[in-house]
């Protein structure tokens, strides 16, 4: 397995709003480190498109990581809108329904076909991996977490969506029901060293991540926080590269 093919593999979760130059210096140091470059909530209300439109002008792919919950048709035009920025991954969150995933999957592919426009890939946010088992209880669910994201998980494919985002503690269960040609992206990847003040709950390695099936690893503070920020990018690929081999 290349390096590059490992590299592909890693998204840099950009969560910085404390300037733009910032957050573009950032992309300029993980250029050739890392695959795409994810822009969430953090830095897409401060900098807006126009950080995505300079990540794409330097040459770099834009997960952009907004987690659209809404009605149908407010996610489906929003879905439009994501489609025009050019990006080449955004998402929903599942929990928003079968009719809201199935618009926004319809309304992804018109206007991809009418603007001649490369398709996204889009995904569910199916449990987000800060949350465990006596949160979804706090909640009112009365499953357990890998039920709700299993259930969540086959909704998002038979709503014509391309994956789901979910921890990687549960890719082999959502691979055996969705398939392969199902993207899955996982965030919560942790090493042995936990980041300060973590808010993250169901978590795995980069090495196991992909060695159960993750196609992507989204990637933020362990990177962003670390000594050498290029350095634990690049250990990060070499555990990505060891994961595949291992599968
Ligand atoms: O379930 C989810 C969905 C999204 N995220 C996002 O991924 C990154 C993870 O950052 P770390 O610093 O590596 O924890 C962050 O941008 C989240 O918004 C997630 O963590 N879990």
């Amino acid at each position: 397995m290349s390096n590059e093919a490992a590299r592909e593999k890693l998204i840099f979760a950009l969560d910085m709003g404390r300037g733009f130059d910032e957050a573009m210096s950032w992309v300029r140091l993980l250029t050739g480190h890392v695959g795409l470059f994810k822009v969430g909530k953090e830095a897409f209300t401060r900098f807006g498109p126009r950080l995505v439109e300079e990540i794409q002008k330097a040459g770099s792919r834009v997960f952009l990581d907004l987690k659209f919950h809404d009605i149908p048709n407010t996610v489906a035009r929003a879905a439009e809108g994501a489609v025009e920025m050019g990006v080449a991954m955004f998402n929903v969150h599942a929990l928003g329904g079968m009719s809201m995933m199935a618009e926004t999957a319809k309304a992804v592919r018109e206007t991809a076909r009418k603007r001649e426009l490369p398709e996204p890939v889009v995904l569910g946010v199916t449990v987000l991996t800060s949350l465990n088992d006596d949160d979804l209880r706090a909640l009112g669910f009365s499953c357990s977490t890998a039920e709700l994201v299993l259930r969540l998980a086959r909704m998002a494919r038979d709503a014509g969506l391309s994956g789901v985002v979910a921890s990687a503690q549960d890719v082999e269960a959502i691979r055996k029901a969705c398939g392969e040609g199902f993207a899955i992206v996982t965030p919560g990847i942790r090493g042995s060293a936990r980041v300060a003040g973590d808010d993250q709950k169901r978590v795995l390695t980069a090495e196991e991540a992909i060695r159960r099936g993750s196609d992507y690893l989204v990637v933020g503070r362990p990177i962003q926080t670390a000594e050498d920020p290029v350095a634990a990018a690049d250990e990060l690929c070499r555990e990505i590269a060891r994961g595949l081999t291992a599968g």
